[in-house]
């Protein structure tokens, strides 16, 4: 996706294919931090001695990447949703002025909050086993920061299949934005259809990429990550959420003049 070619970011075709592609990552992702135990500590604040800080291990090694990253611009980028937006410094690098593809621009919807809530306490217990290993704290941090960025980008990119459905159906939208019909825009941006093809594809991905192609025949062919768990993982979260996520930017969606 061009963020300097606006024409193309709303083109619900070249979205969805963008989305099919972060399915990939977000499956790799979690296929890595099954590889380790659950590590309660790690999500525990106060668990460690960090000062200044009263959070989690995790939430504190999100943040201090997401320092070092906003200095090379990474949340001026349209697709980029911080977990710490108050925290943050200005860039090193330059300003890119990105053309305004989302309104209001730069759009700052976040359900991050969320994301760290359902990734923790519902995805983490499923995928991975029972228990802590000292030794693997860090890595398994640093998996998980993979995990919640790669889920947050896909979530927020409901901003973008909103501005493209907006941009298709602008009359019969700012009528429903107009009269503040929370169920009429949920209605109006679902396509069952669709849902049912990502979550199918989910599923074969799951399958797929949690079994090592190169093993030899004939053994147990154990999965490297819970496929039922990545699927409805899918269901009961990231898709809601995505959802959440077009219906809160439809809310904010017209100009001033007409809202
Ligand atoms: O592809 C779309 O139209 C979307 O809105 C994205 C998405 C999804 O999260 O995958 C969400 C809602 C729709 O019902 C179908 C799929």
């Amino acid at each position: 996706m061009d963020f300097s070619k606006p024409e193309t970011v709303v083109d619900l075709n070249n979205i969805r294919n963008v989305l099919i592609r972060m399915e990939d990552t977000i499956v790799f992702n979690l296929i890595e931090r099954a590889k380790f135990p659950r590590q309660p500590s790690i999500y525990k604040p106060g668990a460690f001695n960090i000062s200044d800080f009263d959070g989690s291990f995790v939430e504190w090694l999100l943040r201090e990447e997401e320092i070092v990253h906003a200095k090379i611009r990474r949340y001026e980028s349209p697709d980029e949703i911080p977990f710490f937006p108050n925290d943050l410094p200005e860039p090193i690098l330059p300003a890119i002025e990105y053309p305004p593809v989302l309104y209001p621009h730069p759009n700052k919807v976040n359900v991050n909050d969320t994301i760290k809530d359902f990734y923790i306490n519902d995805i983490v217990p499923r995928i991975c086993a029972d228990g802590e290993q000292p030794e693997n704290l860090g890595s398994s941090s640093l998996c998980d920061v993979e995990c919640l960025r790669s889920l947050s980008r896909r979530i927020h990119f409901g901003r973008f299949v909103a501005e493209a459905k907006y941009l298709t159906e602008t009359a019969h939208m700012t009528s429903l934005i107009k009269s503040k019909d929370v169920a009429g825009l949920d209605a109006a941006i679902t396509n069952k259809a669709v849902e049912k093809q990502v979550l199918a594809r989910l599923k074969r991905k799951a399958e797929t990429y949690g079994i090592d192609p190169t093993l030899a025949d004939p053994q147990p062919k154990a999965s490297r990550v819970n496929v039922e768990a990545v699927v409805e993982m899918y269901e009961n979260w990231v898709i809601p959420l995505t959802k959440e996520v077009e219906v809160e930017y439809l809310l904010n969606r017209l100009p001033k003049e007409e809202a």
